[in-house]
């Protein structure tokens, strides 16, 4: 067995190398940029009006000024301005040829149809956005390695872009081994058991913006697995086995994954829950054998799949690491790493009632682990330990 320190940095070393994929702008919201971006035209792309008002010459600001037209946003139509004109003009609009400012309406009076600027204040350039102001052609308007905020696809749109290069997303495979899995929503049979595992593992994959998903189930006999296991490592990168992994007879996950070619890297670790927790290699296809129990598998997703996922995807590793102040003692016994379902609030956090690798009703509340490292005998009430914070 090896410690949860091991077993990460085995996993971070075999990370995948990033790839990278022509997306539509509407698809890449979440993702990150693989490539600088360039503007391609000066954004605005002419001097345009920021208010609804009158646009002007500066010099002519004491004058009384003959209106000549309008601009509207979105006219094609260009209006050039002589000394003593203006034109009328909305927010939006391209500022007529030889108008260099605007006037608001609200600072203006009309003499016979005829305009008088009523602003003290105005300055030269007031109220006009630049050509160029927001980027100008040729220069990086996003570098790489840029989160894809709602505001980041916003400014894309803004300056004209429709695709973009982002880290694509791995395809993920969840096998499920068992016969003892029903879908939910269906009767169970003496013996049966409602799947959870994929659902959760799902959830969480959604989340992070992987959309290639597959989930199959495979009986518990190694031919079987064998073959679902040999298809998945064909067509997906990282390959998420569930159950199977443990010492039982029929627990074939560590065979089969040598017969299919997986070099093992190592499978358990001093840890709770998750103990069997199997990791191995195929050229640059990740394989993990997650335990079972349902609380250990998705314990395991977090603590080890998910930092490879959003590396892999240029993303931050969501799984934030703190420290808080402990509500109660947690006594255990040195040996193995704890990951306990906690509630995190304030500063302070909290163990939950129920443990249990086979419950999920207590992580189905926590928004944390509490890490107590494998040589600790538990914590106290009111000492200060490891926490890491469960992504949403
Ligand atoms: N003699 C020993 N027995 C066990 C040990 C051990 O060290 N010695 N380790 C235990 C630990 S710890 C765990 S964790 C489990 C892991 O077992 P497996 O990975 O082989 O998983 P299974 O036996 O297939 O299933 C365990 C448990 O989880 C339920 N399960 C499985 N898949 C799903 C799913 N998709 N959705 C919901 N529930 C699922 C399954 O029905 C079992 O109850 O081994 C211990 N045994
Ligand atoms: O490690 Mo197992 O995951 O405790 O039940």
């Amino acid at each position: 067995m090896i410690s949860v320190k091991e077993a990460k940095q085995l996993i971070m070393g075999a990370a995948l190398t990033k790839k990278s994929e022509l997306v539509a702008l509407q698809y890449a919201h979440g993702q990150v940029t693989a490539r600088d971006i360039r503007a391609m035209i000066d954004i605005p792309n002419f001097h345009q009006s920021s208010m609804d008002g009158y646009a002007i010459k500066y010099e002519d600001k004491d004058s009384l000024l003959t209106i000549i037209g309008e601009m509207a946003a979105g006219t094609s139509r260009q209006l050039v301005l002589n000394k003593g004109e203006a034109t009328r003009i909305f927010t939006g609009a391209p500022l007529p040829e030889g108008a260099d400012t605007v006037v608001m309406q609200e600072r203006i009076c009309l003499e016979n149809g005829k305009l008088l600027v009523e602003d003290q204040t105005l300055l030269k350039g007031a109220n006009v956005r630049l050509k160029g102001a927001e980027v100008e052609s040729g220069v990086i308007a996003m570098a790489a390695e840029t989160y894809l905020s709602p505001a980041a696809v916003g400014f894309l749109a803004g300056i004209g872009c429709a695709e973009v290069w982002v880290y694509s997303p791995p395809k993920v495979a969840i096998i499920l081994t068992g016969n003892e899995l029903q879908e939910p929503g269906r009767p169970l049979d003496f013996g049966q058991v409602y799947e959870a595992n994929s659902v959760q593992l799902k959830a969480v994959l959604n989340k992070i913006g992987v959309r290639d998903i597959t989930v199959q189930t495979a009986e518990d006999q190694i031919e079987v697995l064998q073959d679902v296991l040999q298809k998945a490592l064909d067509t997906h990168d990282i390959v998420l086995l569930n159950g199977g992994v443990s010492v039982g007879d029929y627990d074939f996950v560590p065979l089969v994954a040598q017969r299919c070619g997986v070099e093992q890297q190592f499978h358990k670790i001093k840890q709770k829950p998750g103990k069997p927790l199997f990791f191995g290699t195929k050229k640059d296809k990740l394989i993990f054998g997650l335990p079972g129990n349902p609380s250990s598998s998705l314990t395991c997703f977090y603590e080890y799949v998910l930092p490879v996922l959003e590396n892999r995807m240029g993303l931050t590793n969501s799984l934030t690491e703190i420290t808080a102040r402990v509500t109660h003692d947690y006594p255990k016994a040195s040996g193995l790493t704890h990951f306990l379902k906690a509630s995190y609030s304030n500063g302070t956090v909290t163990p939950l009632h129920a443990q249990e690798s086979f419950r999920l009703h207590s992580f189905a509340q926590a928004n944390c682990f509490i890490v107590l490292p494998e040589e600790s005998k538990g914590c106290l009430a009111g000492e200060e330990v490891a926490v890491h914070l469960l992504p949403g």
